[in-house]
């Protein structure tokens, strides 16, 4: 079943930024997150690998809702969709890249950070709209200005947002979820501590409300 990106975003307490290095990585790693309560996986494609550790995932995490982030073209339309991705993420909205999503019917978070992009995305059908660079953007208060004149525009704030300030983005009237990287630390990854991302993914599902 196709998930619309608002049903996507409504089903998770945030949604984690994930940048895979080394292909043995990606299946603990969801594990992990997914036995931590966090389901809606975001795949960067910022590395080689990245591909080939979506199809895995996909292969073997049947509890993942497994999306990639950082599309930039539309040949990374075609390789997400050719490889079974939910969902795509890019940090801005590029009309290459716009338009492959449009011809693919491709469930779909653009980024923006301003009122202009916000109301042509929104315009163009997009219901859930990236926030990017959410804190160095203008962070709460931005996306709380925002609401005022544009309450219908639903955002995924990422980019600066840690379990600290997660609930003040939660708690705006326009903000469906948030994304971050803080529950795939670097160090525990290249560690394999699968346990310590599980305890972290499971203290974020928790704060942040398990949906
Ligand atoms: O590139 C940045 C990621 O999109 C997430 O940002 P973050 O590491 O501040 O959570
Ligand atoms: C920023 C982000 O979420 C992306 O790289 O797609």
């Amino acid at each position: 079943m196709t998930l619309s990106t608002l049903e996507l975003c409504q089903s998770a307490p945030m949604i984690p930024v994930i940048v895979i290095n080394d292909l043995a990585e990606a299946v603990p790693l969801a594990e992990a997150l997914v036995d931590g309560g966090i389901k809606v996986l975001e795949v960067t494609l910022r590395t080689p690998v990245a591909l080939d550790a979506i199809r895995e995932i996909i292969a073997s995490v049947p509890g993942a809702v497994v999306g990639a982030g950082t599309l930039k073209s539309a040949q990374d339309v075609s390789d997400c969709v050719a490889a079974g991705c939910a969902f795509g993420v890019s940090p801005g909205a590029p009309a290459g890249l716009m338009e492959a999503v449009a011809a693919e019917h491709f469930p779909f978070l653009p980024g923006c950070n301003s009122p202009t992009e916000a109301m042509s995305l929104a315009d163009a059908g997009h219901e859930v709209l990236k926030f990017f660079p959410a804190s160095a953007a203008g962070g709460v208060p931005m996306l709380k200005a925002m609401s005022a004149p544009l309450p219908d525009i639903k955002f995924c704030p990422t980019g600066g947002v840690s379990l600290d300030n997660a609930k003040d983005y939660l708690a705006l009237p326009n903000v469906v979820t948030v994304g971050g990287s803080w529950v795939v630390p670097g160090a525990q990854v290249m560690d394999g501590d699968w346990d310590a991302i599980r305890d972290l993914a499971r203290e974020t599902a928790i704060a942040l409300g398990n949906r």
